[in-house]
């Protein structure tokens, strides 16, 4: 497979474990630029752990991730998203007792090539009620805004990869519809993008591809449109 070398992300047999408990079961997967991916499956099949050993949050106990060309598996997390990963994490990660600017301004940085596509103005543009909330502490944000403010914040940073882990998770509907909104626009803007959502219909809808997880192991890896339309598969992995 030739593929770890011109991807933007990939895992060769990756294996991860908490404790005796061996989560992730040897992943392959690749993702190329400017392809949006989601990953799939059922509560606790695996899906966070992996974000979380991609990005060695959690310590792979076996294979590879390789970043654009380099293998990462034995570098930390700061390294390699400053390969050009922006992380939207599970539970959002702003800084409470920092304003909106303060967090959005902290977290500013061009792109591994340069690229400063995002800036504090077109963030504002995008999601105008941090306009609205410049001043305020990130601790005193709805969850919503808090949400809003941590992809942002990922954006800030002119990533080659946004990844978003649950990034609608507990949020009222229009709120949700915004985010949507917004992934919708990244990934018009030609970023790669990772998402994991419990809202399959969605992840499908805003994915060219999708892997599916069970137990720690890739089940399923295709098109989104397909997967959409394979009733079967949908029940089988996903229950629904
Ligand atoms: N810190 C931890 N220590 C021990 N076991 C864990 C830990 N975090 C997760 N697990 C277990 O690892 C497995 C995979 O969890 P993970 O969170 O990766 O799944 P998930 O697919 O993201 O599910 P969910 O949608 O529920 O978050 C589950 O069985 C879970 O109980």
């Amino acid at each position: 497979m030739a593929t770890e070398h011109t991807a933007l992300l990939a895992a060769q047999d990756l294996h991860a474990h908490y404790g005796q408990s061996h989560i992730l079961q040897g992943i392959s997967f690749s993702l190329q630029p400017g392809v949006a991916l989601g990953l799939l499956g059922r509560n606790g099949m695996g899906k966070t752990t992996l974000i979380r050993t991609l990005l060695a949050q959690v310590r792979a106990s076996g294979g590879e991730v390789w970043v654009k060309g380099h293998k990462v598996t034995q570098e930390r997390t700061e390294h390699i998203v400053r390969r050009g990963i922006g992380v939207v994490p599970e539970g959002r990660g702003v800084f409470p007792n920092l304003s909106v600017r303060e967090n959005l301004q902290m977290a500013a940085r061009p792109g591994t090539r340069g690229q400063v596509d995002w800036t504090f103005e077109r963030v504002l543009q995008t999601f105008p009620r941090l306009g609205e909330r410049l001043g305020n502490g990130g601790g005193q944000l709805s969850g919503g805004e808090q949400q809003m403010l941590a992809i942002g914040r990922a954006l800030m940073t002119n990533p080659d990869l946004l990844i978003l882990d649950e990034a609608t998770e507990g949020l009222a509907p229009l709120v949700v519809a915004e985010i949507w909104r917004v992934i919708a626009l990244i990934r018009a803007s030609g970023m790669s993008t990772l998402v994991v959502d419990r809202n399959y219909q969605k992840v499908l809808a805003h994915t060219d591809r999708c892997l599916v997880l069970e137990k720690g192991r890739l089940v399923l890896e295709g098109a989104s449109d397909d997967l959409a339309d394979d009733e079967a598969a949908l029940h089988r992995y996903l229950g629904v």
